[in-house]
């Protein structure tokens, strides 16, 4: 289970401040999967950082249990893959760093890229792979590890619409077959509604959980038909409505920096 309870972030360089995140409690139950949108700027990243431990909240609370199950998919697969290594080695790494023993490596490293539909690839370099491909190879080095927390930060921001649906219904599959949580990132409300069982909308800096969605869609779900279900409409118009109002509160709120008053 991840839980996160009044968890604030205030970055703070020289005498400029900016609250990031303000108040922010929700759970994620084990095996759950769960999307989080909000607009831009209002603290994702900032979030799943404090979330990771790659950032220390100001104040409230962080339960992941063990951090050590805990992967990373980022939005930039550019920066996130070394390329200097090959497909094999970029995966390999983490179970590496884990001191998985070396036939071990090797089966969860070839399991991971037929997962996620790479098989052959394992000696070529990243940059000898489409954005897509890239990205999968990112999914794989996540799954090889057998986290049972996997945080996605806009994993599919950067590639085409097509490799994007693709992904989305990857990433599906996985999460049915391994059983594990997952917290995904996403400014992309239709991508929320089509993935997750629930949706938390964010609210515009600074940042609380303005709402929560039960998304009570079949559990197979598929590009096409799912997002033509009226159900998905009805759904995928609440959270933009939630989102809309969110960013109005914008207009006439502060951005997050903070006034002396608040401080
Ligand atoms: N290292 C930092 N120092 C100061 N301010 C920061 C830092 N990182 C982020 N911020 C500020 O905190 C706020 C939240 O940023 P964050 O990147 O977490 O938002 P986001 O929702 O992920 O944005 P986007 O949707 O655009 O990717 C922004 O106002 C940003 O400028």
């Amino acid at each position: 289970m991840l839980e996160v309870k009044g968890l604030r972030k205030v970055y703070r360089s020289g005498s400029r401040e900016v609250e990031a995140l303000r108040d922010l409690t929700f759970t994620v139950a084990a095996g759950e999967l769960v999307c989080l949108v909000g607009p831009s700027g209002c603290g994702k990243t900032t979030l799943l950082r404090c979330i990771a431990g790659l950032l220390g909240p100001t104040s409230g609370e962080v339960t992941v249990g063990d951090r050590s199950g805990l992967a990373i998919v980022f939005q930039e697969y550019g920066r996130s893959l070394f390329p200097w290594m090959t497909v094999r080695d970029n995966v390999d790494l983490p179970l590496r760093q884990k001191k998985v023993p070396k036939a071990r490596r090797r089966e969860l490293v070839a399991e991971a890229l037929t997962a996620v539909g790479l098989d052959g690839t394992e000696s070529a370099y990243p940059w000898q792979l489409s954005g897509g491909m890239q990205q999968r190879v990112a999914i794989a080095r996540a799954v090889a590890y057998e986290p049972s927390i996997l945080l996605m930060d806009e994993p599919f921001a950067a590639v085409d619409a097509q490799t994007r649906a693709d992904l989305e219904d990857l990433v599906r599959s996985l999460w049915q077959r391994l059983g594990m949580t997952i917290l995904f990132v996403t400014h992309d409300i239709d991508e929320a509604v089509y993935l997750g069982q629930r949706v938390l909308m964010l609210s515009a800096s600074p940042t609380v959980v303005q709402d929560e969605l039960t998304v009570d869609l079949p559990a197979e779900r598929d590009q096409l038909h799912t997002r033509a279900d009226p159900r998905f409409v009805t759904l995928r118009t609440r959270v933009y409505s939630q989102i809309q109002a969110a960013k109005t509160g914008t207009a006439s709120g502060a951005a997050g920096e903070l006034s002396s008053a608040d401080r």
